[in-house]
């Protein structure tokens, strides 16, 4: 282990142990016991956010090293419950604070940072964390723990990234009435002006910087995608300096890095059906319980799937089935459908259902995708409807945190008799189940954002484009080992630091393909060569 630097030496005599000074005890292990010694998810969470202050190098090695063990309480489903308590655990500011009060001087705010090189920032506004909903101020550490991930997931160096919240109110009362909340204390304002000067400030302050949204209601989630990703497209801004913006250089999470992962998952999961029940792979009907940002966001994905598989836009739709809090998505049911679920409403003239139970029945759906909010909503009718339609059913309860998934890995497998295909947004453990054990999957898109942001970090991609996105989701697919090929949809958590540099480094050429990747150098390359300079440039932390 590296000592303090012997130039500083002298200096420090008398101020820390000796053995601290001069090396010789390791500070991860140190870490890890009191890490171990905290009883309560919520007290490690604030634990390891304490030791990301003020020991780096220490908390990153320690995730690196333990990030099947750590991510639960870096990452959901501990951050829901550090959004929700962050008045109340707050220590030390670890997130870029822009208040709607602050309109007018965002740039200025901006530019307050400490680090300059930044390459990426995660944004939210707080007005959906989770399936929690509008956690206001609280929204910061959906940010921060995203960051964590590209760090410990990606290798982006910590000093590169930028967490942000914009404060614009909150329409939660529970947070308002509460004397330590430390956000503004006003209803929500909605207004796109802030967020065009709020997106102009980090082009002109941190212009290297690729922006993720996380975490926005979901209008608002596709209407700043629509309005910001196109490269090179200059917008009327009035609240941007110069009245006019540069646009490009950002991705929606929940929409863009959610489609991918779960496009990976499936892609893996429909081979597996297949080869049980001897059916074509793209033969699916696919029910989705949830028609927000993140459910309509995968159903595009997919969609994308068979459309580059041979079917015409028309005919991949037909087999989709989404389904909100008013029942079937229909175009003729009655109510004005936002322009996100008209894409996949089912045309007028068909049935008309309520529930999930009526349009599971009706459809005998090869699929079941939850992305929904709603804890529990796969009953065990449901979960077992699915059964006796496949051999082989597809389960994804992908709502977060673990309270809120549809249905738990241990019910679905009791459910189908271990047969079920499932993956869940929020880690569950492994099952025994009539003396086999079963493992889940985590289908949570922090297998895909870290690899994506890294690829466009590395491209100095002015956009993130569609075939990027689709490639990242392809990357991720192919990514399983002979260990976990026939039995897993994704990679074990403990490779994700090269899972990230496989799939950056074919977004990476993707953005190339495509004429988003402003790095010139990268497109002669060979691909060995390119993940090898990927992987050569990765925060690997060494600590004192
Ligand atoms: N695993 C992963 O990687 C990810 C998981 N997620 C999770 O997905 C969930 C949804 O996110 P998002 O799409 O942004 O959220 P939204 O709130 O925008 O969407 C939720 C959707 O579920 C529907 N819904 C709510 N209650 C019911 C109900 N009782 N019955 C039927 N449908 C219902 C809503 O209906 P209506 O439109 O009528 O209100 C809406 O369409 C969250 O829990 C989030 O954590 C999100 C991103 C990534
Ligand atoms: C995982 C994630 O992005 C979400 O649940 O919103
Ligand atoms: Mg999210």
């Amino acid at each position: 282990m590296a000592s303090i630097k012997q130039a500083t030496v002298a200096q420090l005599r008398g101020m820390a142990p000796a053995s601290v000074i001069h090396g010789g005890v390791d500070s991860v292990q140190r870490a890890l016991a009191q890490l171990n010694s905290k009883d309560t998810p919520i007290e490690k969470y604030i634990y390891l956010s304490q030791l990301r202050g003020t020991a780096k190098d220490t908390f990153y090695r320690l995730l690196i090293d333990n990030i099947i063990d750590i991510c639960p309480y870096v990452y959901t489903p501990t951050v829901g419950a550090a959004c929700q308590l962050y008045s109340t655990i707050y220590r030390k500011p670890d997130a870029l604070y822009l208040s709607y009060n602050d309109r007018g001087n965002l740039a200025e705010i901006m530019s307050n940072w400490p680090q300059h090189g930044i390459r990426i920032a995660v944004v939210s506004d707080g007005s959906r964390i989770l399936g929690l909903g509008d956690l206001g101020i609280g929204g910061c550490q959906i940010a921060v723990g995203k960051l964590t991930l590209y760090v410990g997931g990606a290798g982006i160096k910590p000093d590169s990234t930028l967490p942000i919240i914009l404060d614009m109110g909150t329409n939660n009362e529970t947070l308002l009435n509460d004397p330590l909340y430390l956000g503004l204390r006003m209803k929500r304002v909605y207004d796109d002006a802030f967020l065009d000067e709020f997106y102009a400030a980090v082009r002109t302050t941190f212009p290297d910087c690729l922006i993720q949204f996380e975490d926005f209601s979901s209008e608002s989630a596709f209407k700043y995608l629509d309005r910001y990703r196109h490269k090179e497209s200059l917008i009327q801004a009035p609240s941007a300096p110069s009245g006019q913006l540069h646009t490009g250089k950002c991705f929606n999470d929940d929409i863009q890095g959610t489609g991918a992962v779960i496009l990976a998952g499936f892609i893996n999961a429909v081979k597996l059906a297949s080869a049980a029940s001897g059916r074509p792979i793209l033969d699916q009907r696919i029910v989705f319980l949830g028609a927000g940002s993140a459910g309509v966001g995968v159903a595009m994905q997919l969609v994308e799937f068979f459309t580059r598989n041979g079917f015409t836009e028309e005919e991949a739709k037909q087999k989709f089935y989404l389904v909100d809090s008013k029942g079937l998505v229909t175009d003729d049911r009655g109510d004005n459908l936002p322009a996100h679920k008209r894409a996949l409403s089912r045309k007028a003239g068909g049935p008309q259902f309520k529930t999930l139970e009526e349009v599971v029945e009706h459809v005998r759906p090869s699929a079941l995708i939850g992305l929904s909010t709603v804890g529990g909503a796969f009953s065990e009718k449901i979960v077992r409807m699915m059964g006796s339609f496949k051999a082989r059913p597809i389960i994804f309860p992908l709502s977060n945190p673990s309270h809120l998934s549809e249905c738990t890995f241990e019910d679905a497998i009791k459910w189908t008799n271990g047969r079920v295909i499932f993956a869940s947004g929020s880690p569950f453990k492994a099952v025994e189940h009539g003396g086999s054990t079963y493992e889940s999957n985590q289908g949570n898109n922090f297998l895909s954002f870290p690899g994506i942001g890294l690829g466009c970090i590395v491209a100095k991609a002015n956009e993130v484009n569609d075939d990027m996105v689709y490639e990242s989701a392809l990357a991720l697919a192919d990514s399983l080992d002979d260990s976990e090929i026939n039995t897993l949809l994704y990679p074990r958590l403990h490779r994700i630091r090269d899972i990230s540099a496989t799939i950056a480094a074919r977004v990476a050429k993707a953005a190339v393909r495509t004429g988003a990747a402003e790095n010139s150098k990268l497109g002669g390359m060979a691909d060995t060569d390119l993940l090898a300079y990927i992987k050569s440039k990765q925060y690997d932390p060494t600590p004192c």
